[in-house]
């Protein structure tokens, strides 16, 4: 089994395309912002002013895109935008809703993006909102509170690929949203799609009417201009009425530096102007609207936004944790209904991250403080090791999420970290009835007085859904069963190409699994997963001591099946990563007092000052000096001096 931090940067950079970072006509229009409103608008594209009172909730069409990574999602996004003008016609616009760094490097969508057009057709001004929405598993979080601004979705699916994982799982999403789902089949200049096999899978798998189907090439712009007649002839208009009291769903938020957190509405029922007192019904807060406008595409102040839009508005939040995603805004002192709302993100894996020099600790807080502001999802709790010193355990919402994160870290910021194993949230349940989430294996009941009263021990499960070619259903099942997998079921997509879903425990699909899938499938196969509640588990915790001495920060709770060849793994890769002593250093796993793997590193007995024989004492004092500064960024466990580095090898599997 693979062990630490699993999912690296190296992995991914092969996961995912690397892009190059590229400038972008839009955010030239950035420095025109200090005009106003009418003058910037105009300043962008002489010919168009906006009015939005001219715009009747039946002239609105709020529509996402939903799509497998990669189908083609942001391209369509930047071929739309030119189409409207919304951004000059270059054609070599790419990726433009993509804005973060890590987005752009990666070549994915993290952030659901929002941005409004403005399209005439037949005669009438339409302005149509498109959110960009991630296609990562990690992500659909943001696709689902996404799509419940929206009233209807372009699915899109690669005419070579065709269907693949992500693209069930995000029908499925919209389909739940009672939303209206319009087929497109993207790519189809490329010399190996198949639009006729695809149109066949689209209809066997979803039932979706497929008559008028619509066939196109976002790259290319084939067939382009057919999108949006088709968005505004099939999605309805939104529902909310102008008279009645204001309401507005929260769907996203963000920090800008200047203003504080920026809040996306979708304005349900109402208006709302510049200087209005709104109410956020989730926190009971009064909050005065100071800027209020639509992102076309970077943010264009607009004075109101009316029922069916969906824009912008800046309101003195300071965190982004006040933006509860899903709250209802509405005026103060006036009854509404609250909206539905979304259950809150919940984290699905848990690491430590601790600096490599400990001296960063206050540096790396900033910035933890400084990203976390940007990204509600991501739950933070100090925590100090043995081993490690001070640091964070940090809860995210997937491997993708954690790495994204990781990196952001070390881009933006500059910052040498260590992040531990990844942990998912493991539940005990106990005789009382009580029940506790384990986020770090040291909060594990393994002590005789705790173990006493626990019932049983319980695992998070996911229902896997899995695509490829029949011909890997052998290997498929293979990688499955070793992964402690129960087989639920399999269909064939069409004549070549299976779906087999799995219930897998959530630890086994956060370890190397998608490597795995990729590797025994040549790449053809594609996953994705969705929560599956807890299943009761056999699960030890198991320690590695140095010279008796339990080191925290590596602990780790494992199924009772993995336990020895783990053990067996690591004491061997530790002995790689620690320097001789001078004394022997006995390094072990242990299950309790039960000793799983043994190796020993012999004494070695080290005089750096051997060589320096007369009297050269200034070099002498040199190197002791030197030696001095070497063991500051030492640990000590026990008697056993361990260096960060050490850990950094192990944790990054430099070893
Ligand atoms: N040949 C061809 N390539 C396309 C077409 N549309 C998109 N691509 C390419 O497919 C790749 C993925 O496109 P994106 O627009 O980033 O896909 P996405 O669905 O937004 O990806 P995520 O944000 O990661 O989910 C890029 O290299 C695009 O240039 C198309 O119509 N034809």
């Amino acid at each position: 089994m693979t062990l630490l931090f699993q999912y690296t940067s190296r992995r991914l950079a092969s996961y995912y395309r690397c892009r190059p970072i590229q400038r972008y006509p839009i955010l030239s229009m950035q420095r025109l912002y200090s005009k106003s409103t009418t003058e910037k608008i105009k300043a962008g594209d002489p010919s168009k002013v906006i009015d939005l009172p001219s715009f009747p909730a039946e002239n609105i069409r709020n529509f996402s895109i939903i799509a497998h990574i990669d189908h083609g999602k942001s391209t369509l996004a930047d071929r739309l935008l030119e189409l409207t003008n919304t951004i000059s016609q270059r054609g070599s616009n790419k990726q433009v809703l993509d804005k973060l760094k890590v987005e752009r490097e990666r070549g994915i969508t993290v952030k659901a993006q929002t941005v409004s057009m403005f399209y005439n057709y037949k005669g009438k001004e339409y302005l149509l909102n498109l959110i960009d929405t991630p296609g990562h598993v990690d992500f659909s979080y943001e696709v689902s509170r996404s799509l419940a601004a929206c009233q209807g979705t372009l699915l899109l699916v690669d005419a070579a690929q065709g269907i693949q994982a992500q693209t069930v799982a995000n029908f499925y999403l919209a389909f739940g949203e009672g939303l209206h789902i319009i087929p497109v089949l993207n790519k189809i200049d490329l010399p190996g799609s198949d639009p006729e096999r695809v149109v066949k899978q689209i209809e066997s798998a979803f039932e979706l009417d497929t008559s008028s189907i619509l066939k196109i090439s976002a790259k290319s712009g084939i067939n382009i201009d057919t999108i949006l007649p088709s968005v505004i002839e099939n999605i309805p208009s939104p529902q909310g009425s102008i008279q009645k009291p204001f309401r507005a769903l929260l769907f996203d938020s963000w920090y800008d530096k200047y203003v504080g957190v920026v809040c996306m509405l979708g304005v349900v029922d109402g208006v709302l102007r510049k200087g209005d007192k709104v109410f956020s019904a989730h926190s009971d807060t009064k909050y005065e609207i100071t800027e209020v406008g639509i992102m076309h595409p970077e943010q264009v102040p607009t004075g109101y936004l009316h029922a069916g839009q969906v824009g912008y508005v800046v309101c003195g939040m300071k965190s982004a944790s006040e933006a509860y995603i899903g709250d209802t805004f509405h005026h103060l002192n006036s009854k509404v209904e609250l909206l539905p709302g979304f259950q809150p993100a919940q984290s699905m894996v848990f690491a430590g991250i601790f600096p490599v020099d400990t001296n960063d600790f206050r540096k790396l807080d900033d910035n933890i403080k400084k990203l976390t502001l940007n990204d509600a999802s991501v739950t933070v709790h100090k925590e100090t090791s043995n081993a490690l010193g001070q640091g964070w355990r940090l809860g995210f919402l997937g491997t993708l999420h954690m790495d994204v994160f990781r990196q952001r870290l070390e881009n933006e910021y500059d910052a040498n970290i260590i992040v531990t194993q990844p942990t998912v949230p493991y539940r005990v349940v106990y005789k009382d009835k009580t029940t506790h989430i384990i986020r770090n294996p040291t909060e594990f009941p393994d002590s005789d007085e705790r173990a006493f009263k626990v019932l049983r021990l319980e695992e998070p499960m996911v229902l896997a859904t899995m695509i490829f070619p029949e011909e890997y259903m052998g290997k498929m099942i293979e990688l499955c069963g070793g992964r402690r997998g129960e087989q639920k079921d399999y269909v064939y997509v069409d004549d070549k190409r299976v779906m087999m879903k799995y219930v897998l425990p959530l630890a086994e699909v956060v370890q190397d699994f998608y490597d795995e899938l990729k590797s025994r499938s040549s790449g053809y196969a594609t996953f994705d997963y969705e929560e599956h509640g807890y299943e009761e588990s056999d699960l030890v915790k198991m320690s590695v001591l140095l010279n008796s001495k339990p080191v925290d920060a590596l602990s780790v709770i494992l199924h009772r099946s993995q336990v020895d060849q783990v053990g067996r793994d690591w004491v061997k890769r530790l002995k790689n990563v620690i320097q001789r002593q001078l004394f022997d250093v006995v390094i072990q796993t242990a299950l309790g007092h039960k000793i799983v793997a043994r190796e020993t590193i012999s004494a070695l007995r080290k005089n750096v000052t051997a060589k320096c024989y007369g009297g050269d004492v200034s070099r002498k004092m040199k190197l002791l000096q030197k030696q001095k500064e070497g063991k500051k960024r030492m640990k000590m466990i026990g008697n056993v001096e361990l260096p960060q580095k050490a850990f950094y090898d192990f944790m990054d599997k430099k070893t």
